[in-house]
């Protein structure tokens, strides 16, 4: 089973165009949708989650057609948002019991075994009957995911799910996402190009509502080996270097800059070759679009 999207577009009221015509294919396994801020990554996911409509287009997971069959959709999609808000008052127990109800798994026997279940491979089971308002980031997160695994989704949607985490936590975060996919299709929303690059076998560079790559990470790499080159410069030339190079990239080390530029053969004799990671190709993307 895949999730194919067609052809699809959103204009909001204020004219944002946050959906340009995305065609997307997206298998089963860990998929990576990585793109900056307000690149249109919550638009698409909500879509699809059939929390939106778009103004035109077609989404498949398999044979069921998510913008007509929400129904149906909705009984096989696990969907992590980006806001996850949770009754602070309640245990992670409780509302997770009342989730799976609503979520259809009426018989009370198999509830308490896969809520149960839930808690202990989120590796909340300890914290179960603690009111989710003093759980840290980190726990509500997870808690976030067993919600989405409640009723054995097909489909499953995290987005931005390691923003603010700190790093702990982003690793048991991202170990327990690694652990489903394979007969899921399961997408990452991320801006963190290290998510994508520790998880997923395939993935999208998504900007300003387009999608500008997509393919495996080894490909994406594949496609700039050998034209990445870097230079510490002053900060004053930095500019200058700007204005002549295709700079990708600049970020200060002790103080000065240091520049990635994509170009085929070293600009100018002055630079040092690197071997390009996923950064670059994120970078270079955002780039050569604008
Ligand atoms: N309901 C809305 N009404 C108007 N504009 C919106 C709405 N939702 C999103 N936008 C705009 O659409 C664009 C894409 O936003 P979206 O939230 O989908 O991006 P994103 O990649 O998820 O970024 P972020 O991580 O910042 O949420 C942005 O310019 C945003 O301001």
């Amino acid at each position: 089973m895949h999730l194919t999207i067609t052809n699809l577009n959103k204009t909001y009221g204020n004219g944002v165009h946050a959906l340009k015509d995305v065609n997307l294919t997206i298998n089963q396994g860990m998929f990576g949708l990585l793109g900056p801020n307000g690149a249109g990554k919550s638009s698409l996911m909500r879509t699809i989650a059939t929390l939106q409509e778009p103004d035109s287009g077609e989404i498949f997971l398999g044979d069921i057609n998510v913008l007509t069959q929400k129904d149906e959709i909705r009984k096989t999609l696990g969907y992590l948002p980006q806001e996850f808000g949770v009754y602070p008052k309640v245990s992670a127990l409780n509302l997770l019991n009342h989730i799976a109800v609503l979520k259809g798994i009426t018989n009370s026997s198999e509830r308490k075994n896969v809520v149960e279940a839930l808690l202990q491979k989120t590796n909340l089971w300890d914290a179960r009957k603690k009111n989710l308002g003093g759980y840290s980031g980190g726990m509500k997160q997870r808690f976030g995911i067993a919600q989405a695994l409640l009723a054995n989704p097909k489909l499953i949607i995290v987005d931005e799910p390691t923003a603010g985490l700190d790093p702990a936590e982003r690793n048991r975060f991202l170990n327990l996402l690694s652990e489903l996919g394979e007969n899921t299709v399961v997408i990452l929303s991320t801006h963190i190009v290290e998510d994508v690059k520790e998880l997923c076998s395939d993935m999208a560079v998504f900007n300003k509502g387009e999608v500008l790559f997509k393919g495996s990470p080894d490909e994406a790499l594949n496609g700039i080996a050998g034209k990445v080159w870097t230079k510490r410069i002053k900060k004053d030339e930095l500019s200058e270097y700007k204005a002549n190079f295709k700079v990708i990239s600049e970020k200060l080390i002790a103080g000065n800059p240091v520049i990635n530029v994509l170009a085929d053969q070293n600009p100018d004799g002055t630079f040092s070759a690197i071997d390009a990671d996923l950064e670059d190709v994120y970078f270079s993307k955002i780039f050569l679009q604008s």
